[in-house]
């Protein structure tokens, strides 16, 4: 088989901070998270799915909340550490969607800074690299503004292909 599919999920609380970490980017809000890490939904979500293509676990089992290594850790350093699991397997990927939940703050803007970032890390060109946004319309804990969530989903193509 000469591709592989996988997709993530990630959630985390707002709390007190003046910031959220999106895609490797630093985005203003009058919110923080509550997280071990810097709690990018953007990242952990595609390095689940990036996991996940290749049904080596979750990003808790690489990167347990446990250890204190992790402790305020930034979300790129999960994401190179994945891509390298999967380089290792003779992988890479070959193109990666993300999809991030809130009423605010707004990712649009910030979009394209996100998917510069990701696609440097990846070692791929930006066009591989899709970030985009969707409100839940005021409804369930995204619409009362209580957290924010990510989805992804990636294909892995092989490595050199
Ligand atoms: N946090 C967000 C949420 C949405 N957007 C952009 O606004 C558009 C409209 O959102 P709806 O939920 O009303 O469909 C959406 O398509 C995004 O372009 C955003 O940037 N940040
Ligand atoms: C990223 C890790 C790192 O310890 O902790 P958190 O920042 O809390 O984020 P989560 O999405 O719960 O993923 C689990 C952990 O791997």
């Amino acid at each position: 088989m000469n591709v592989r599919i996988g997709q993530g999920y990630d959630v985390h609380a707002f709390g007190e901070g003046d910031h959220v970490m999106l895609g490797g980017i630093r985005v203003p809000h009058d919110r923080g998270v509550l997280a071990h890490s810097d709690g990018d939904v953007v990242l952990h979500a595609l390095c689940d799915a990036m996991l996940g293509a290749l049904a080596l676990g979750d990003i808790g089992a690489h990167f347990p909340p446990s250890d204190p290594r992790w402790k305020g850790a930034e979300s790129r350093t999960f994401l190179r550490r994945c891509d390298g699991l999967l380089r290792e397997r003779g992988w890479r990927v070959g193109n990666a969607d993300v999809t991030v939940v809130c009423e605010q703050p707004k990712v649009g803007p910030h979009a394209p800074a996100m998917r510069a970032l990701i696609a440097v890390e990846l070692g791929v060109g930006v066009d591989d690299i899709s970030v985009k946004a969707t409100t839940s319309e005021r409804l369930g804990f995204t619409g009362r503004a209580e957290g924010i969530a990510a989805l992804a989903v990636c294909l892995l193509v092989r490595d050199g292909s």
